[in-house]
Parts: structure tokens; C-alpha cells; sequence
């Protein structure tokens, strides 16, 4: 509860104003320095921290991530809080579904988003870091810029990040032998019992994507295991057959999901393509943009 109660504490000059919201390990605050505002996450839980500085310092020059500002550790009377200062980032992409009407993305809307966020995976696998916790809640819009309110996808939360490969191409055990298969939203092959590798984060991004797309995916998540794990198994598989009315015009990028394998680094120029294929009237490469649309932020 401590973690939630951090309003008012300054850390390096920032003031913490206004709890933006509180994950499995941590709070995120809204902070500022004068003008300048940023995002301060706190944990009293290190490892996870400490894993997330390194990712963001690794990606300190990618623009599809936060950028990163600083990583503090103030002791206090509970034990050491760790805090990363990064990058102010807008509402996440599963607050913005909420807000839709029927929480579903519009066709056009959710092709531009499949295609920054695959994007997104392309620029930190470009870096040799498998995000291993992909979802809609870990994707977020940045501020808006210019007069059109032009904003991009940006990927964060790098609690769970792996740099799974070293500079020689030679793959990196993760010795703390993480059980990803307990993961409920984890891809079909992980929760097969493998080490979640690039290939599965863009496994579990289609699975967010038919979730933005209006498919009642916490619903499915709750089946027995045996049949979640049937389905995910169908989906790559036979895509055409598994995948929901609303959602088959994106059966080009589903059906090549299936090819995707470890051995061969994942094409994502190839899976922008598809996404683009499935809806070819409209541009999948086109900026997106925030809107007031009766009184709520809709991105179009
Ligand atoms: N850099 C940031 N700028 C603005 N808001 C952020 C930033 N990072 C996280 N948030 C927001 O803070 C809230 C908490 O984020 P966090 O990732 O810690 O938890 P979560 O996604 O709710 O849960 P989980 O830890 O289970 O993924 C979310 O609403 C998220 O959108």
C-alpha cells in the first residue's frame, strides 16, 4: 500500500503529484520539475526495477520505447524504494479500447496500430531484447504533437525484458529459469514449456490485436487449459477457421503466423505487409491521431 502513497515525495528534483496507476509491481506517478513533466515508476521490489533501467538504457536512442531519465534507490523506513524516472507517455491502449464504442478498434484505426506496434517489436528485437510481456496495457500513445494531435505507439513496462542474444548471435540462457507458461496471455509454444523467444512476442501482440479488434479474449483466457491451449494451437494453425467473424479480414497476417520459428530471425517487414494486405483500401502506414469523439479521447 506504501508504494500507492507517494504523492508529495520529491525524487531528483521531480515532484510526484498524481498516482497515474499501480501494476503487479509498482506505482507510476506523474511527476514535475518546473515544466518539465515525467512518468516516475516506484517498487520496493529491485530486481524487477533494475531490470527495467537496463532495458531503457539500452534502448536510450529508440524511439518506439520511453525514454529514459534516471534509476534512484532512496532508503526508507520499509526498505529501499527503487524509482525510474521516464518518458510522460498518454493513455495506454487498453484504456483507449475501454473507450470505444463496443469496445472494439475500428478496421482502419487497429491496422495503423498493429503496424506501429509490430514496429515497436521490430526496434526492440532490433537490440536483442525479447519484451516477454506483451498485451494492450503495455503499449501506449505518446503526447500529441502538432496541430492534427499526431501521436505514435510506443512500447514500455520492460519488467520482464530478456536481452536473449548475445553480440556474436549466440542465444543467452535466462539462468533465473522463468516460468512463463503460468502466463495465461502467454503464445502457444511457451505455454508448450519454451523460453518465450521474439517470435512469441509477436504471437502474443496477434492475440492483443484480436482483442482490439472486439474478440472477448479475457473470456477465452478463462477456459480450461486444455482447450486455451487447443485454441492457440488452431489459431496458428488454421487461422481461417479459428478466427472470429470480425476479425478474418486479418487472415493474411494470421496465416503467416504459423511459419514463424526460432531459427530464422522473424521478418517484420514481411508482417507489416500482411497487415497492410488484410485492409488495402486504407494506408496501415499512415499516422494516427488522438480526437475528442462525444467527449472521450478516440484514436483515429
Ligand atoms: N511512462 C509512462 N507514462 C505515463 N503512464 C505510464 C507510464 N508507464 C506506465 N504508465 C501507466 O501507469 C499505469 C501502471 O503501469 P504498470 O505498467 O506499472 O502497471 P499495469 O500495466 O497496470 O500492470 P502490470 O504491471 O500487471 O502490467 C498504467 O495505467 C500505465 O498506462
Amino acid at each position: 500500500e506504501t508504494i500507492k502513497d507517494l504523492v508529495g515525495l520529491d525524487i531528483r528534483g521531480f515532484h510526484l503529484n498524481r498516482l497515474i496507476g499501480a501494476g503487479s509491481y509498482g506505482a507510476v506517478y506523474e511527476s514535475s520539475s518546473g515544466t518539465e513533466k515525467i512518468a516516475i515508476k516506484a517498487s520496493i521490489k529491485g530486481s524487477d526495477i533494475l531490470n527495467e533501467a537496463a532495458a531503457l538504457q539500452r534502448l536510450y536512442y529508440c524511439q518506439y520505447t520511453p525514454q529514459y531519465y534516471f534509476h534512484e534507490e532512496t532508503p526508507t523506513p520499509n526498505g529501499i524504494l527503487h524509482t525510474i524516472g521516464q518518458e510522460f507517455l498518454g493513455p495506454d491502449l487498453e484504456s483507449l479500447r475501454r473507450k470505444t464504442p463496443w469496445q472494439a478498434i475500428k478496421r482502419p484505426t487497429l491496422v495503423r496500430i498493429a503496424w506501429q506496434a509490430l514496429s515497436c517489436l521490430q526496434a526492440i528485437h532490433s537490440y536483442r531484447l525479447v519484451h516477454r510481456d506483451i498485451k494492450l496495457g503495455n503499449f501506449a500513445i505518446s503526447l500529441p504533437t502538432g496541430p492534427n494531435n499526431c501521436v505514435t505507439i510506443k512500447i514500455f513496462d520492460f519488467g520482464l525484458a530478456y536481452n536473449y542474444m548475445d553480440e556474436n548471435g549466440d542465444l543467452i540462457d535466462d539462468e533465473t529459469n522463468p516460468n512463463f507458461s503460468c502466463m495465461k496471455y502467454c503464445a502457444f509454444e511457451v505455454a508448450m514449456g519454451m523460453e518465450p523467444m521474439p517470435k512469441d512476442d509477436v504471437i502474443q501482440l496477434s492475440y492483443a490485436i484480436l482483442y482490439a479488434s472486439g474478440y472477448d479474449f479475457p473470456r477465452k483466457l478463462r477456459c480450461p487449459p486444455d482447450e486455451l491451449l487447443e485454441w492457440k494451437r488452431e489459431l496458428l494453425r488454421v487461422p481461417a477457421q479459428i478466427l472470429p467473424p470480425l476479425a478474418q479480414f486479418l487472415t493474411p497476417f494470421y496465416a503467416v503466423l504459423g511459419e514463424l520459428n526460432d531459427l530464422v530471425p522473424v521478418d517484420h517487414e514481411m508482417l507489416k505487409q500482411k497487415i497492410q494486405e488484410s485492409l488495402p483500401a486504407h494506408n496501415a502506414s499512415a499516422n494516427l491521431y488522438i480526437e475528442m469523439q462525444d467527449g472521450e479521447e478516440t484514436l483515429v
